[in-house]
């Protein structure tokens, strides 16, 4: 797929339909599996990692539900196509560094993804908009049975095997990435991430594990995958993600009330910059919609839907910019690109 292509193929999370997706961006599940007559990935010399490869390329030509989707081979891409598709959350960050017989397959609508020789053969991906966890378990689980007939490493007492222990069981990660402004400015994130913890969940970055947050968004996932069943899983992540929807909800109100003028003065002024900067780095760029998102779901800025909001956050990215631009540029000549895509973007948007 060429570069261009990878930024227009469609990605269903990004229209935003789904409930409350102004705050619960995204839901995303994994399952990890394995196939039982292979060693685990990093046990595999690169013969084993292509066999796994052609083995899960046959099953995929002959599934009614898989048969027209991409087949990337991670190492015919440039590394530059390859963050464009993290950035994009259809592979994780350690995908991306390629390597024998590691493939993504990702279906013509941008729900499914599957990572091939990750760190377990199979990384399972379905991500929907809004907090839709069931939905999103419901494809998840179509998607699994697709490979069932490669024969899953399944022990009777322990579930699924994985080639790290923590994944061991359901194999299940369900995930909810939550953009929570008002929590991170009244300095209540450390509370939630204790709460989180203390109920088995577990709080990452934008990007998943050991990542930076980014512009608000956290990722609020599953830590356990052992003694209790995706379906209990999946209710334990749902419930903890409409309480963080609603006290972020309540934070807003709060805040509000408190500091009236000034917080709208803040909101304000990040939306004059993103309209009228000449420089703006990724970083500054993402804090800074995030506020004027904040601010178009109180009624302070104009209204930004979700489908814009997100293009937004996905358009500052490096390698997005890079590829935006169609040329190498440098970091200070990303920060001038980046700023002049903000600027036209929102004119569109406020000129609506
Ligand atoms: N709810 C979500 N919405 C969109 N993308 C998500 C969501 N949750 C995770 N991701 C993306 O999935 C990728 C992997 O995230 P992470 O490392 O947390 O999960 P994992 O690979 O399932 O976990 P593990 O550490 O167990 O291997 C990241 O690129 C992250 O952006």
């Amino acid at each position: 797929m060429a570069r261009r292509d990878l930024l227009t193929h469609p990605i269903e999370w990004i229209k935003g339909k789904g409930s409350s997706s102004n705050i619960a961006v995204s839901s995303r599940i994994r399952l990890a599996r394995n196939l039982r007559d292979f060693p685990f990935t990093h046990r595999c010399d690169e013969e084993k990692l292509l066999a796994i490869a052609d083995k899960v390329k046959q099953v995929i030509s002959k599934s009614d539900l898989l048969k027209n989707s991409d087949v990337i081979e991670m190492d015919s891409l440039d590394p530059l196509s390859r963050w464009i598709l993290v950035e994009r959350h259809l592979i994780s960050p350690p995908f991306a560094s390629g390597g024998p017989g590691r493939i993504a397959v990702i279906d013509p609508k941008g729900v499914i993804s599957v990572m091939v020789n990750e760190e377990d053969h199979l990384r399972i991906q379905v991500i929907l908009a809004g907090l839709e966890l069931s939905e999103v378990w419901r494809i998840a689980n179509k998607v699994e049975k697709v490979f069932e007939e490669l024969n899953y490493a399944f022990d009777r007492d322990f579930g699924y095997l994985t080639a790290c222990p923590t994944n061991v069981g359901t194999g299940m990660r369900a995930s909810v990435m939550v953009h929570i402004p008002a929590l991170e400015m009244s300095k209540q994130v450390t509370t939630l991430i204790n709460e989180c913890n203390r109920i088995g969940l577990t709080v990452r970055g934008t990007y998943g594990e050991g990542s930076d947050v980014l512009g608000s968004l956290y990722q609020i996932s599953n830590q356990i995958t052992l003694g209790l069943s995706e379906e209990e899983l999946i209710d334990k992540v749902s419930s903890a993600v409409s309480q963080v929807v609603a006290e972020e909800e309540r934070a807003r109100t709060v805040m509000k009330h408190k500091l009236g003028i000034s917080l709208d003065d803040r909101i304000w002024r990040a939306f004059g910059i993103l309209c009228y900067s000449r420089m703006i780095t990724s970083k500054e760029a993402l804090e800074l919609i995030s506020l004027v998102k904040m601010g178009s779901d109180m009624e302070i800025t104009p209204k930004i839907s979700v489908e814009e909001w997100n293009n937004l956050v996905l358009g500052v990215q490096p390698n997005h910019v890079q590829v935006y631009a169609g040329k190498q540029l440098s970091p200070s000549e990303r920060d001038v690109f980046r700023a002049t895509f903000l600027r036209e973007r929102l004119k569109t948007i406020v000129g609506k």
